[in-house]
C-alpha cells in the first residue's frame, strides 16, 4: 500500500494487478562489489540470508554498475534517486546513486514490513536537495546516544542532513570555538560522523563565531584551523552560523569577506567537501533592514556555491511562496531553510508534539534546503521531524495529519493510540514572545466550545468527560510504558500534567452532573477539582524548573481554560443557590505586561512564589528611542527589588527606571551595574504600595540588548 510508505514515493505502479510475491526468505545478491556499501550493509541487516544457486535474485546497484545496466533509463535523473522493480523472482533497487540506492532500500525495508510484496515499480526522488534537521538550540544540547538515534531516524527516513549547531556547546560557540575539542568530545563527534556515513547523512559542523570574532587574519587562520581539525575527525560539510549575535561581528562586508575565503581556500581546496552553509545575521524578514543593505551586500559578495539559510517571514514561521519570493533575489540565490519548529527553547515548558503543518506546497524549487529546529527533547521531537522528512521529500503529496498519525505509529508502535491522545492536547506553545501558535485539542474544540457557551449542554459534557477519561488512561499508559524509556523520561512531567488534567476534567464536569443533586456528592467532586488544582500548580512550581520558561504545561490552548470557565461557573451557581462562599476562581495571573518594542509585545509574565518573571528571549532586542516594557498588577503590592541582564556591559545609563501607584504620577528609581558586569539592579522603595513599574530606553535612539533576565521580587 503506496501510502503508507513515508516518505511518500513519487511514483508508484503496480505491474499486474493484486499479484504479490512472498518476501524472499533466501535469495540471490547482485551487485558491483563496493559500489553502494550502505546500501548493500542496509539490504543485509534487512534480508540476512544470501544464498547463492536460489532462484530469487535482488540486483543492487547505483547509475553505471553494470549489476543495474539493464535499467538504467527507468532510474530518475535526480540526485539521490532509485528505481525499484518487484518482480515473481526478482527484486532491482537502482540509484541515481549510492545514497540513491540505499534510500531504495529503506522504501524496500517498509513495503517488507507490511507483508507480502506487491509486483510493482516505484520511481522516486527527493523534492528538495538538502533535508533534515539542525540542532541549533539553546538549552541543554543533546546527548550523544540521542544523536546516535538520530541519525539513524533520519537514514531511516531519508533525511539527508544533520547540522551540529548546539548553541551552548562551548566549542562551537564562544569561547572555545577557536580551540579543538577535546579527546572524549573528539572521539563522540567521530562516532557521530560513522554513523552519519552508515545513514547517508551529511554530518554539517557548525561554527558560531560571531560573538567575539576580530575580524583579524588571526582569527580566520583560528577558523580555518579549527575547520581543519575537524575535517581529520573525518567533517566533510560545513557551516558558519552569524545568528543572535550584535557589534562588530554582524559586519556584512566582513562576513562574506571571510565567508569567501573559507570557501576558496579550504572548501574548494579539498574535493570531497559539500557546499558551505551561512546562517546570516538578518536570518528572518522582520528584522531584515534591506536598505541597510546587510541581505543584498551577502547576495551580492558571496560565492555562489555558499547556502544562505532564512527562517522566514518572523523568526518563527511557516514557509510559503511569498516568503520565497521577497528573500531570494535579494539573496541571489534559493534560500536554504531553517525552520523553528518544533523547537521549544523559548517555551521550555511546553512539549511541542502536535502536527507540522503551514509550509506550502509547490514550492519545492525556491529552497535548496529546509532543515527543522528541534527541542532540546530528542525523542519527543521525532514526531515533528518525521514529518519534516515527508514533506520536504514530497512537498506535493505531504498531508498534514495522515503524516502526524504515521509518525506516532512510528514512535511507538504498540502505545500508538494513547500517545496520540496525549500528543492531541500537548502541541500549543501558550503565549510567547515570538506570537507563533499552534492548533491543540482539535477533535474536542467544537464540544468543548459548546461547553463553553452552556456548561449544561449534556452531549458536551458527557463527550469532555469521555475525552478526560481517555486523556488519563493515556498519561498512565504511558507513564507504565517501556517501549522507548527515551521518550517517556522526557515526557514524563507533562505526561504527569496531562494525567491531573484529565482528572481534573473529569471532577468538574462530575460537579455539573452533581450540581442538582446530592451536595455531599458536589462537594466532593468539588474538593477533589480544588485538590487537583494544587496538585496542578504544584507540579507547574517544582518540575522542569529552567531559569527560562520554568514549569509544565498542558492543555493550555483550550482544555484547561474551558474547564477552568465551568469550574467557576458551576462554583458559582452553587454558591448561588445554597448562600455558600466556595473558592470560586481557578487560577489567575494578576500581572500585566504591555510593551512598544515589538520584540517584547508578547513576552509572558508570570508570578512564581515571591518573584515576578517575565519570560527571558533569546535573540538580540532592537529597543527604540523612547520605547518601554511596562508590568501592571491588579491589587497594589509593595516591590522590593528588580534583577535584570541585558547581556551587555555599561547599558544601564540608557535606561530610566519608574513605578507608580496608579499611573499618573511616577517615581524614578536609580539602576546600579557593576563595571564589566551584565547584571542591573535597583532597590524600590517600599514606603508606598504599586500597580505599576516601566522600564524606558531614554538615551534618544535606538539601542540593542539581550533580555536574559527580567525578575521583582514582591515583598511577602
Ligand atoms: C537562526 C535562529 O533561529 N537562531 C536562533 C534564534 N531564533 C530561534 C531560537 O529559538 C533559537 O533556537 C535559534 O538557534
Amino acid at each position: 500500500d503506496a501510502s503508507l510508505l513515508q516518505p511518500k514515493v513519487q511514483e508508484f505502479e503496480l505491474s499486474q494487478n493484486e499479484k504479490t510475491v512472498a518476501v524472499p526468505s533466501s535469495y540471490q545478491l547482485v551487485l558491483t562489489e563496493g559500489s553502494c556499501p550502505h546500501a548493500a550493509e542496509a539490504l543485509k541487516q534487512l534480508l540476512p540470508n544470501k544464498q547463492e544457486k536460489t532462484e530469487f535474485k535482488i540486483i543492487l546497484g547505483k547509475k553505471g554498475d553494470k549489476a543495474v545496466k539493464k535499467y538504467a533509463k527507468k532510474i530518475p535523473s535526480h540526485k539521490e534517486g532509485y528505481y525499484i522493480e518487484v518482480d515473481d523472482h526478482c527484486i532491482v533497487i537502482a540509484g541515481a546513486d549510492a545514497r540513491g540506492a540505499f534510500y531504495g532500500v529503506q522504501t524496500l525495508a517498509q513495503m517488507v514490513r507490511q507483508g507480502d510484496l506487491s509486483l510493482c515499480t516505484i520511481e522516486d526522488y527527493p523534492d528538495i536537495a538538502f533535508r533534515g534537521v539542525v540542532e541549533g538550540f539553546y538549552g541543554t544540547p543533546w546527548s550523544h546516544e540521542a544523536r546516535m538515534r538520530q541519525l539513524a531516524f533520519y537514514g531511516r527516513n531519508k533525511m539527508n542532513t544533520y547540522i551540529y549547531g548546539p548553541k551552548d556547546d562551548p566549542y562551537h560557540s564562544s569561547p572555545n570555538w577557536r580551540k579543538p575539542y577535546p579527546e572524549k568530545e573528539a572521539a563522540q563527534i567521530h562516532a557521530l560522523i560513522e554513523q552519519a556515513a552508515r545513514n547517508e547523512v551529511n554530518f554539517v559542523w557548525a561554527i558560531h563565531p560571531g560573538k567575539d570574532i576580530k575580524w583579524t587574519e588571526a582569527d580566520r587562520d583560528a577558523l580555518i584551523q579549527k575547520f581543519e581539525a575537524m575535517y581529520q575527525l573525518g567533517v566533510r560539510s560545513f557551516a558558519v552560523f552569524f545568528d543572535d549575535i550584535s557589534g562588530d561581528g554582524t559586519d556584512p562586508v566582513r562576513q562574506a569577506e571571510l565567508l569567501n575565503y573559507i570557501d576558496t581556500h579550504f572548501i574548494q581546496q579539498k574535493h570531497d567537501v559539500t557546499p558551505l552553509v551561512m546562517c546570516p545575521t538578518e536570518y528572518n524578514k522582520s528584522w531584515s533592514d534591506v536598505k541597510g543593505g546587510y541581505l543584498t551586500t551577502l547576495g551580492k559578495m558571496l560565492n555562489p556555491s555558499i547556502q544562505i539559510m532564512w527562517t522566514g517571514d518572523r523568526v518563527i514561521a511557516c514557509i510559503d511562496k511569498p516568503t520565497l519570493d521577497w528573500i531570494n533575489p535579494l539573496i541571489q540565490r534559493k534560500a536554504y531553510i531553517w525552520w523553528n519548529f518544533p523547537v521549544n527553547d523559548y517555551v521550555r515548558d511546553h512539549l511541542l508534539l502536535g502536527p507540522v503543518y503551514g509550509n506550502a506546497k509547490g514550492i519545492q524549487d525556491e529552497m535548496s534546503g529546509f532543515v527543522s529546529n528541534p527541542m532540546e527533547h530528542a525523542e519527543s521531537s521525532k514526531i515533528s521531524l518525521y514529518s519534516v522528512a515527508d514533506y520536504t521529500w514530497n512537498l506535493d503529496t505531504y498531508d498534514s495529519i495522515q503524516s502526524w498519525k504515521h509518525a506516532i505509529q512510528d514512535l511507538l508502535p504498540q502505545k500508538a493510540a494513547y500517545l496520540e491522545t496525549f500528543a492531541t492536547h500537548c502541541s500549543d506553545l501558550g503565549t510567547n514572545g515570538h506570537g507563533f501558535r499552534r492548533d491543540e485539542s482539535v477533535p474536542l474544540q467544537p464540544m468543548l466550545k459548546v461547553l463553553a457557551q452552556d456548561m449544561n449542554a449534556s452531549e458536551a459534557v458527557d463527550s469532555v468527560l469521555r475525552e478526560c477519561m481517555r486523556l488519563e488512561t493515556a498519561c498512565d499508559v504511558l507513564l507504565a510504558d517501556n517501549e522507548n524509556p527515551a521518550l517517556i523520561h522526557e515526557m514524563r512531567p507533562w505526561l504527569k500534567q496531562g494525567k491531573l488534567l484529565g482528572e481534573y476534567g473529569q471532577c468538574v464536569l462530575q460537579m455539573v452532573k452533581a450540581l442538582n443533586g446530592k451536595d455531599a456528592a458536589f462537594m466532593t467532586y468539588y474538593d477533589r477539582a480544588r485538590a487537583l488544582q494544587t496538585l496542578m500548580y504544584e507540579l507547574d512550581m517544582t518540575e522542569n524548573q529552567n531559569p527560562y520558561q520554568p514549569g509544565v504545561k498542558v492543555g493550555s490552548l483550550i482544555l484547561l481554560p474551558t474547564l477552568n470557565q465551568v469550574y467557576t461557573q458551576v462554583t458559582s451557581t452553587y454558591n448561588a443557590q445554597h448562600k455558600t462562599h466556595l473558592e470560586t476562581k481557578a487560577e489567575y495571573n494578576p500581572y500585566t505586561l504591555t510593551s512598544d518594542v515589538p520584540q517584547l509585545k508578547t513576552q509572558v509574565v508570570r508570578a512564581r512564589h515571591q518573584y515576578v518573571n517575565v519570560s527571558p528571549s533569546n535573540e538580540v532586542i532592537k529597543w527604540p528611542a523612547g520605547a518601554m516594557l511596562q508590568i501592571a498588577v491588579d491589587q497594589p503590592v509593595r516591590f522590593e527589588a528588580l534583577t535584570m541582564d541585558l547581556g551587555t556591559p555599561r547599558v544601564a545609563s540608557q535606561f530610566t527606571l519608574e513605578v507608580s501607584s496608579e499611573g499618573q504620577e511616577w517615581k524614578s528609581v536609580s539602576l546600579s551595574q557593576a563595571a564589566e558586569k551584565t547584571e542591573i539592579t535597583a532597590s524600590i522603595p517600599t514606603d508606598t504600595s504599586l500597580k505599576f513599574i516601566r522600564l524606558t530606553n531614554k538615551s534618544g535612539q535606538e539601542t540593542q540588548v539581550y533580555f536574559k533576565k527580567f525578575t521583582l521580587k514582591v515583598q511577602k
